[in-house]
């Protein structure tokens, strides 16, 4: 099934269920008024939200209503946790290369990860705000899933029994200042700001055989300004398994239901596919002719993200941003 929520009702929105195709949905209320509190019961709601979905593709739930998707919010407008992997080692060796350092070793055997924000998401059309161009505004198109709660310690074949969505998500990156704030040895804060999910999260039995291993196997599909950016395939390179991530987040703490795991930037040894952050491609273009020639995102510049199936239709729906000055508050 997939699941999305209105921009009506309060922060956190109103569930609904959405169709296979995108192009209905109707409201859970009566099952769980918000996603959050679907995932806080998810052994009692997941059940009645499948039955639900059952209706609306048959074209028999009641209350059922035409969708654009372009108006939800994000399915999780907040979060109690949002932590990122970085499990596309190319991402690391390019954008480490990129500002002069090091890979260690362990990064191929223990998954990299940080904290990241998650009092916010942005619905999939909301602007991407920065207050200066020279902040250096990329995007990061990942995959995310979302767990039910995880018990501390999980192994990752516990783990993978926990997940319970999957979504994109972009995991917008401010790479003028992440050198600095990284020297300091804490990690991503101001660097890092509100990300932006994609506009349905969906059960893995939704993705058929392109869900296997706790990986999605699709080719992750960029834009900017209209033109294409990338299509790296995301189950090629992944070094640690969603599964992998989830228990990397949980040895040392429980999971609440509603975290959300992010993969890393999508990104593949093969550059021939293009790349899914303006980083990488300019690290690609220094290495092939001494300087970068693409630039970080400016004001008006507008990011697509989208996976489609086998068959080109679009799976999450599309994340389109444009990039929004928003002027410093005195
Ligand atoms: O090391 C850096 O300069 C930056 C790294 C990232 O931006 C990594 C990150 O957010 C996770 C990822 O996308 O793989």
């Amino acid at each position: 099934m997939k699941l999305g929520s209105l921009k009506e009702g309060g922060r956190d929105g109103t569930l609904v269920v959405v169709s296979r195709d995108l192009s209905r949905a109707v409201r859970a209320s009566a099952i769980a008024a918000t996603l959050q509190a679907a995932l806080d019961d998810w052994s009692n709601a997941a059940p009645r939200l499948n039955a639900l979905a059952a209706e609306l593709d048959a074209g028999t739930a009641s209350g059922a209503f035409a969708l654009d998707t372009a108006a939800l919010a994000a399915p999780l407008p907040r979060a109690y946790e949002f932590v990122d992997g970085s499990a596309y080692l190319p991402h690391v060796e390019r954008v480490r290369r990129a500002r002069g350092a090091d890979v260690p070793e362990s990064f191929y055997v223990d998954p990299l990860m940080y904290q990241a924000t998650s009092a916010g998401f942005y619905g999939p059309r909301d602007p991407i705000l920065a207050s200066s161009e020279d902040w250096g505004i990329d995007l990061e198109a990942e995959v995310v899933v979302v767990t039910d709660d995880v018990p501390m310690g999980a192994s990752s074949a516990t783990a993978a029994s926990h997940i319970q969505l999957v979504g994109l998500v972009n995991d917008v990156s401010l790479r003028g200042l992440i050198p600095a704030e990284l020297a300091k040895g804490f990690g991503f804060l101001q660097s890092k700001p509100r990300s932006t999910l994609s506009p349905v999260l969906v059960t893995p039995d939704e993705l058929g055989d392109a869900w296997r291993g706790e990986k999605l196997h699709l080719p992750m599909r960029t834009w900017i300004n209209g033109a294409w950016f990338g299509e790296a395939e995301t189950g090629v390179d992944m070094q640690f398994s969603f599964a992998d991530l989830v228990a990397h987040a949980a040895k040392t703490r429980p999971l609440g239901a509603g975290t959300i795991v992010g993969s890393g930037t999508i990104a593949n040894e093969d550059t021939g596919k293009g790349a899914s952050c303006l980083a990488e491609q300019r690290t690609v273009e220094t290495l092939r002719d001494g300087k970068p020639s693409t630039p970080f995102l400016k004001f008006g510049d507008t990011v697509r993200i989208e996976i489609t199936d086998g068959a080109g239709r679009s799976i999450f729906g599309a994340i389109e941003q444009t990039v929004t000055r928003q002027a410093p508050r005195g």
